[in-house]
C-alpha cells in the first residue's frame, strides 16, 4: 500500500542540518523546507484560493476544533471534503484540536478518555477523544491529519510533562487504531516532552515505533524564548528518522524559520503574518512596518522596496494606510497577501541557499538586514 503521503530528501546542506526535500502528497509533490499558510476555520482570512495559488502556498492548515463546532464535519464531508468545500486542490493539514482546547476553550479537564471542556461559541460542554478527532478528520479529508496530543505549558514540572507525553503516546496510538483512510490521508505523530531532553527522546521513541509517516514537534512557540526552542529542537530532531517529514507546529517569523531549517525542520505553519497583517503590521527586508502609522500618510513607496509582489508593484503604503484606518477589508487583504508573499519567497530563498550550501550566509544577511539582530 502506497503511504499517502512519500518525503525524498534530495540534498543536506553542506555546513548545516538543513535539508532541501520533495514531499508527495495526493494533492501534489511539493518542496521543502516549506511555510503552510493557516486558514483556521476553512478560509486564510483575506485569501482566496487563486491568490494562494499565485504567491506560491502548497499546503495550507485548516482546524479540527473549528470546522466540528461549527459548520460541523457532517456538513464539509458532505460537500464531498474540505478541498471541494474551500475550492482549494493543493495540499491541506489538519491540527487535532488539541492545542486549540487548551488556547480557546474555558474550562478543560483532560482524563485518560479525551478532554472535557467548554465549546467556545456557545458554552455547552463537549468531549474530544483521540478517536473522535481521528473521525472527524477523516471526515473533513485533508491529506496530512495531527493525532490529539496534549500540548502542556513549557514551564510545567517533569512529572507532570512525563505523565503527559505517556498520555500523548497512548492517544497517538489509539490514534492510529481509529484512522480509516491510512492509504490517502497521513496521520503524523506529535512529540512532546517540553524542554526536557529526556522525555522528547521518549515520545519521539515512543512514535517513531509506531511507524506514523511524518512528525511533527509540538510543544513549542508556546512562550518559551526562541535560544529555549532552537536548543529543544537541537536534541529532538536527530531523535527523528531522516527519511520522513518533520514540522514545527506554530513557527512563523523569518528567524525562526531559518533557525529551525538550520536544525532539520521541513515543515512550519504559523498564524503570525495574516494575524499581524490584520493590523496593519506588515514584515518587510528592513524589518517590522506598522503601515497605519501616521508617518506614512504621504508616503507613496511601497511596504518593501525590495518586494515584487503584486502589492509591492501597485499600492502604496500611504494608501494602505488609509484603507487599514477607515477599516476598508480591501487594506487586509493587501497587508495579508503582501506578508503571506513575503514569508513563502523566504522559504523559496532558504531552499536555494541550501542549494547553494550557503544557508548560514543567508541568515547573517536577513538576522543583519531584517533587524533581528538588534538587542
Ligand atoms: C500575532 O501572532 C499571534 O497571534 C500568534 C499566535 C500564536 C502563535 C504560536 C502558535 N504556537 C503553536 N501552535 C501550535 C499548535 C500545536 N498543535 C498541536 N496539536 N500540538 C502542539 O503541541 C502545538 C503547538 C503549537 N504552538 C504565534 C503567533
Amino acid at each position: 500500500m502506497d503511504p499517502a503521503v512519500k518525503y525524498t530528501l534530495i540534498k543536506k546542506e553542506k555546513h548545516t542540518g538543513a535539508r532541501l526535500g520533495l514531499l508527495e502528497t495526493p494533492h501534489g509533490t511539493f518542496e521543502t523546507p516549506m511555510f503552510m499558510p493557516v486558514g483556521t476555520e476553512a478560509t486564510v482570512k483575506n485569501m482566496s484560493p487563486e491568490d494562494l495559488e499565485k504567491i506560491g502556498a502548497s499546503i495550507i492548515l485548516s482546524n479540527t476544533y473549528h470546522l466540528w463546532l461549527r459548520p460541523g464535519e457532517d456538513i464539509v464531508k458532505e460537500a464531498g471534503g474540505l478541498h471541494k468545500f474551500m475550492n482549494w486542490n493543493k495540499g491541506i493539514l489538519t491540527d487535532s484540536g488539541g492545542f486549540q482546547v487548551f488556547s480557546l476553550a474555558k474550562t478543560r479537564d483532560i482524563t485518560e478518555a479525551g478532554v472535557h471542556f467548554r465549546n467556545h461559541l456557545n458554552g455547552r460542554r463537549e468531549f474530544l477523544s483521540p478517536e473522535k478527532a481521528i473521525q472527524i478528520e477523516n471526515d473533513l479529508g485533508p491529506d496530512i491529519m495531527m493525532s490529539l496530543d496534549e500540548c502542556p505549558p513549557f514551564f510545567e514540572s517533569y512529572d507532570y510533562i512525563k505523565d503527559s507525553v505517556e498520555r500523548t503516546s497512548r492517544w497517538a496510538e489509539r490514534g492510529l487504531r481509529a484512522h480509516r483512510n491510512p492509504d490517502w490521508q497521513a496521520l503524523f505523530g506529535i512529540v512532546q516532552g517540553a524542554g526536557f531532553e529526556d522525555l522528547r527522546k521518549q515520545s519521539a521513541q515512543d512514535l517513531v515505533s509506531m511507524d506514523f509517516p511524518g512528525y511533527s514537534i509540538g510543544g513549542l512557540s508556546v512562550g518559551e524564548s526562541k535560544e529555549e526552542m532552537n536548543h529543544v529542537l537541537d536534541f529532538t530532531a536527530p531523535f527523528l528518522p531522516e527519511n520522513k517529514p518533520r514540522y514545527l507546529m506554530g513557527v512563523g517569523s523569518a528567524d525562526s524559520l531559518i533557525d529551525g531549517v538550520i536544525r532539520g525542520i521541513d515543515m512550519f505553519d504559523c498564524v503570525l503574518p495574516t494575524r499581524i497583517a490584520r493590523n496593519g503590521t506588515c514584515m518587510t527586508t528592513k524589518g517590522r512596518l506598522v503601515v497605519k502609522n501616521a508617518k506614512y500618510a504621504r508616503d507613496f513607496r511601497p511596504l518593501d522596496e525590495n518586494c515584487d509582489c503584486y502589492v509591492c508593484r501597485n499600492y502604496s503604503r500611504a494608501y494602505i494606510r488609509h484603507l487599514i484606518n477607515a477599516n476598508e477589508l480591501f487594506g487586509t487583504h493587501l497587508t495579508s497577501y503582501h506578508n503571506l508573499y513575503f514569508l513563502l519567497k523566504l522559504m523559496a530563498d532558504v531552499r536555494q541557499s541550501i542549494r547553494d550550501d550557503n544557508l548560514l550566509e543567508f541568515r547573517e544577511h536577513v538576522f543583519e538586514e531584517y533587524g533581528f539582530n538588534k538587542k
